[in-house]
């Protein structure tokens, strides 16, 4: 029996080794972290992330193929394949610091597995790492080796959060990267044959390391550049009178653009974008490429103006000051599905918001108070978006979960101080309907409400 094991058990670990253990019976996947509270919610039936479809994925076969431990050692000596999905987060020190990736968890995984393994090893890079960091890891592994043969893989993960069982049931894509020699071979094919239990063969691309590496870096900003060019016309839309839904789908039409990725939003967030941008930023950099490297530090820079845009519409708009003004934040996860918020847009906007001195009242249906707590150390938090709303100026949709396309806006509004805004930072209400309740409606991108033409001037 095949074994594998994955160093990680966080929303990349968790999710995709549960697909691989549903798809491939016959192979024994073991999740291990050095977080005990992670593991003991693998382990619970409160798991430790929100993604639909995954209870049912992980209900199916943990306990027969699929196990999750703190044995780290153990499992990493026993597996014939090694995933490594720890965390790889901008580096906030040293060399590098406010760009580069940390690898320092990365690092002392492959220390670790030098130090335990007893036989030969294919090292999987699951993580998203800087274009070379197999070469490290080689060298940590094979400078340990004991005599022990280790193939190094790269294999990232495209999957994204909310989608992620749908992502990995079918992926557009799986990438495999590693060495061309024999040995480099053998290994990809091994690799290989785990995903070809469910996904077809034309749909695995095999690259050599650098590619694939480099390719995960690479789709991360193309998606992000899209957000920030979309999110750039919302700015000129506003100013303009053009509608940015009309001009997203009109230009998706064009096949070779295509229609998907194309919502302007308050601005994207999530552990990835941003991080890997500012990774590749920091390689470009150091390639001597500047030119290359300000190209795509554009991408967040206009990420940044979309989010401060918005604060200031809402403070411009409502007399140029919510000092003291109640404003109920709808939605605090950085996108509908999840509850994680790394990175999300509304822990800038609510920054913003308070440091104009807004009483701030947040809700969201899957980000518990304490995460909140965590994010932005206060811990006004509700559990019911009519109560968040109750006595508000104004309400901000910062994430598009559906159910806010559903609310009562007639008993939200009645319920609010008047004059009543809504700042739709994700296009999700029908802002005609709203006006015609009495709302002042902001949609980002949109023509703007006779109410905020006469506002000044946003920067
Ligand atoms: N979150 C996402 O949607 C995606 C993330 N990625 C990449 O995958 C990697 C992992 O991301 P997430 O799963 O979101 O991170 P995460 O923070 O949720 O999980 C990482 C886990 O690794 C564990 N860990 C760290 N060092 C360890 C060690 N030495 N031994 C054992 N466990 C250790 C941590 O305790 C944590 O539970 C990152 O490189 C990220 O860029 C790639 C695609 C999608
Ligand atoms: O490397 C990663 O971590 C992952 O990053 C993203 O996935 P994720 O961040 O989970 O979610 P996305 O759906 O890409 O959304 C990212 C952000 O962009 C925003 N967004 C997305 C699409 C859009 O049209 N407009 C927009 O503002 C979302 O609301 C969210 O804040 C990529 O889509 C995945 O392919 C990748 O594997």
């Amino acid at each position: 029996m095949v074994k594998i094991c994955c160093i990680g058990a966080g929303y990349v670990g968790g999710p995709t080794m549960a697909v691989i253990a549903v798809k491939c019976p016959a192979i024994e996947v073991v999740v291990v972290d050095i977080s005990k509270p992670r593991i003991d919610a693998w382990n619970s039936d409160k798991l430790p992330i929100y993604e639909p479809g995954l209870d049912e994925v992980v209900k199916a076969c943990r306990g027969k193929n699929l196990f999750f431990s703190t044995d780290v050692e153990k499992h990493v000596a026993e597996a014939d394949i090694i995933f490594v999905s720890v965390n790889t987060p901008t580096k906030t020190r040293g060399l590098g610091a406010g760009k580069a990736a940390d690898l320092t968890y990365w690092e002392s995984a492959a220390r670790m597995i030098a130090d335990v393994s007893k036989s030969d090893k294919i090292v999987v890079e699951k993580s998203t790492v800087p274009v070379k960091t197999a070469e490290a890891i080689e060298k940590i592994l094979t400078h340990n080796s004991k005599g022990i043969n280790y193939q190094i893989l790269s294999n990232p993960e495209f999957l994204a959060e909310g989608t992620a069982i749908e992502d990995l049931f079918k992926p557009d894509r799986v990438l495999i990267g590693g060495r061309e020699t024999p040995e480099g071979r053998k290994a990809v094919q091994a690799l290989k044959e785990v995903y070809a239990h469910w996904v077809p063969e034309e749909n695995i691309i095999t690259t050599n390391l650098w590619s694939a590496e480099l390719s995960k870096l690479a789709a991360n900003a193309f998606l992000a550049q899209r957000i920030s060019s979309v999110n750039a016309m919302s700015a000129l839309c506003e100013a303009t009178g053009a509608n940015v839904s009309e001009v997203s789908y009109a230009i998706g039409k064009d096949s070779r653009i295509g229609p998907k990725f194309l919502n302007a939003s308050v601005g994207f967030g999530g552990s990835c974008f941003q991080k890997d941008i500012l990774n590749l930023v920091y390689i470009c950099e150091c390639n001597g490429l500047p030119e290359v490297a300000n190209y795509w530090k554009q991408v967040i820079k206009i990420n940044d103006y979309q989010k401060s845009r918005f604060v200031n519409r809402v403070v411009s708009s409502m007399f140029n000051t919510v000092s003291g003004k109640k404003v109920a934040i709808l939605g605090f996860a950085f996108k509908k599905d999840t509850g994680d918020t790394r990175e999300t847009p509304a822990i800038d906007v609510c920054k913003g918001l308070l440091g104009d001195k807004a009483h701030v009242s947040i809700y969201d249906p899957e980000v518990t108070e304490d995460q909140i707590q965590r994010d932005l150390a206060m811990n006004k938090f509700d559990w019911d978006a009519y109560e968040a709303t109750k006595g508000a100026h104004a309400v901000c949709i910062l994430t598009e979960w559906n159910q806010f396309k559903e609310l009562d806006y007639q008993k939200i509004f009645d319920n609010m101080q008047k004059p009543a805004f809504i700042f739709d930072g994700r296009n999700v209400v029908d802002a005609e309907k709203l006006r015609g309740i009495g709302f002042i409606v902001y949609s980002i991108g949109k023509p703007l409400d006779a109410w905020l033409k006469d506002m000044p001037a946003i920067a």
